[in-house]
């Protein structure tokens, strides 16, 4: 590590003692060009297995930025008026700070790095390798929804909570905004706080958070002083983000409130599938000292010293990893594939009215995603599944087919690995006008003069009934055929990736893809960056389950065939 990244490291643990963080038995250290920096533990870790503990008032939540002694009451403005939500108010807040020349919380944001690797961070060449994927629509609107809202709205709201601060002279770029923006969903948790330590009551105010004196390095501390107009916060009382960073705590007496926020500390360790720890809220400090305080606990069995401390992000697959923190996982066990089937053309099908009522009756989804350890299930079993849920679906599905018993019950229902709600939609989206009317018949006759509404399950069987799954099978097999072919348009075939990927040699600096020939002109290594790299190892993931669950339906297509008798 150069000796200037050296001094901001030193600064920041400075500043982190300053606020009373405590590293017990690890360190912050860089870890490599692609991880950065990460959490190691010593040699003199202790036996509670408590090693990162940082009081939540250090944290930087939409509660935080609303009580800045500076820019607080002209946030809450906004806040109110609904110009900024939660998540909002934190990225703005980071591009302030970090523009400002003196801010607080310089030696935390020095650490923090300069550019990131999801695709909003791509160069044009790097979004090309994405092309035919979800992604590679998905960030252009991405992109351009975040320029559009930064000239529109950031630029200016920025300038002016800068000049709060009296500063005038600094230029916001939508760079300034994007780079918050990236800081926000690469270290954001969802921290449980006691509800008194969200909405304090006035008298609480005064006392839940001592307001301490802090060494010149700190951050201000301005709790207590604006404390009761918390109360009009309208942070969401559930779980902001789902499963990111996902912990469990265990039940505490007083109501939790999930609230997004980072952490400094706890957000410099890195993610790996089989974590070495987990983070958790003490909220009275019986276990680490420090009331409301977040703490990292080690999970290991037989510690080992400079080992580096992972934590779980949650069970993603590369298409979320990459969009979400810029990194992916080669062989992601968690990877999946979305398929869903285009609104548009269901508009312009016949009786597209009549189908939309058989599929809002059903509850029935119009895309699904399809986990990779769905396929150690299936009719060509690829892997093991430790997530035993396919059973439940089966069993649902079972369910299903026990109303009037015309049809039998297929012989391939045990190695289906489709979910039944998108196998419904496209059972509906399949039927022709006949079989239309043939549901229609036999809801009336199950429904007879009475008031009620069929059930859910009830509307399903008939439309089964009337029309088997041989139609809703080559619907998915011409859906995955036209998602292969998307993918292998945007970038070759899965083959050509592996290639790819097996002669690749990843650039540590930014520079644009180069070959390395020995003399005689023949190709070794192809050097390509980072980012390169991980669009083509999410692409091949795509290719890959697209061929596999491509060959499942193929194959549920032809035992329906025989089984319906054509
Ligand atoms: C919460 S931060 C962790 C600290 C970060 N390494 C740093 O230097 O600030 C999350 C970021 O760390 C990196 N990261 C975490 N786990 C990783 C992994 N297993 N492989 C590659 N990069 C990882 C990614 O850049 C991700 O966006």
């Amino acid at each position: 590590m150069a000796s200037e990244a050296e001094a901001k490291l030193d600064q920041f643990l400075q500043w982190l003692q300053a606020n009373k963080v405590e590293l017990r038995g690890c360190s912050i250290k860089y870890s490599d060009p692609e991880k950065g920096f990460g959490i190691y533990r010593t040699a003199d870790a202790p036996e509670d297995g408590v090693l990162v503990v940082v009081p939540l008032e250090l944290a930087i939540t939409p509660m935080r930025v609303l009580q800045d002694p500076v820019i607080g009451l002209e946030c809450r403005k906004l806040f109110e008026d609904g110009v900024v939500d939660d998540r909002f108010l934190i990225i703005l807040f980071l591009t302030v700070e970090r523009l400002l020349k003196n801010s607080s919380w310089m030696p935390y944001l020095d650490m923090l790095p300069e550019s990131f690797g999801n695709p909003l961070w791509f160069t044009d060449d790097e979004i090309e390798e994405l092309k035919g994927t979800t992604l590679y629509r998905a960030s252009e609107l991405q992109k351009k929804k975040l320029k559009d809202i930064f000239d529109s709205k950031v630029k200016d709201l920025v300038k002016k909570l800068l000049l709060l601060h009296g500063n005038t002279d600094s230029e916001v770029f939508f760079q300034d905004f994007l780079w918050a923006n990236a800081v926000f969903w690469t270290r954001a948790l969802n921290i449980p706080l006691p509800h008194s330590y969200v909405f304090p009551t006035i008298e609480e105010s005064e006392t839940c958070i001592p307001i301490d004196t802090l060494s010149e390095t700190s951050v201000d501390n301005a709790c207590g002083r604006t404390s009761n107009s918390i109360n009009n916060l309208k942070v969401n009382e559930v779980d902001l983000v789902g499963n990111r960073f996902d912990n469990a705590i265990g039940p505490e007496q007083e109501e939790t409130v999930w609230v997004e926020g980072l952490v400094p500390g706890i957000d410099f360790c890195n993610h790996s599938l089989r974590p070495g720890a987990t983070w958790e809220v003490d909220r009275k400090g019986s276990i680490t000292g420090i009331p409301v305080a977040m703490y990292l606990l080690s999970a290991e069995q037989t510690p080992v010293p400079n080992q580096e401390l992972t934590i779980s992000y949650g069970d993603k697959g590369n298409e979320e990893l990459l969009y979400l923190y810029g990194f992916v996982m080669d062989n992601n066990p968690d990877d999946y594939l979305m398929v869903h089937y285009p609104v548009e053309s269901l508009q312009s099908a016949p009786c597209s009215d009549a189908k939309s009522q058989l599929l809002q009756a059903q509850n029935a989804e119009m895309r699904c995603l399809l986990p990779r350890h769905l396929l150690a299930h299936g009719f060509f079993p690829v892997g093991s599944s430790p997530k035993d849920c396919n059973n439940n679906v089966k069993a649902a599905k079972v369910c299903n087919y026990s109303w009037s018993g015309c049809r039998r019950i297929p012989s391939y229902l045990s190695e289906l690995i489709f979910p039944e709600d998108f196998l419904a939609a496209l059972r509906t989206i399949s039927m022709n006008d006949e079989q239309i009317y043939q549901v229609s018949s036999m809801l009336e006759e199950l429904v007879g003069s009475e008031e009620k509404q069929p059930s859910e399950t009830e509307v399903r069987t008939a439309v089964w009934e009337a029309c088997g799954d041989a139609g809703a099978f080559q619907l998915l097999v011409d859906l995955l055929q036209m998602k292969m072919m998307e993918l292998e348009e945007g970038s070759g075939t899965e083959d050509s990736d592996s290639q790819l990927l097996e002669n690749a040699h990843i650039e540590t600096t930014r520079q644009s893809t180069r070959y390395n020939g020995d003399l005689n002109g023949s190709i070794k290594k192809k050097y390509i960056t980072r980012n390169t790299w991980s669009a083509i190892v999410y692409r091949r993931g795509q290719k890959q389950l697209t061929r596999l669950f491509l060959r499942e339906a193929e194959h549920a297509l032809e035992l329906s065939i025989t089984e319906q008798g054509g």
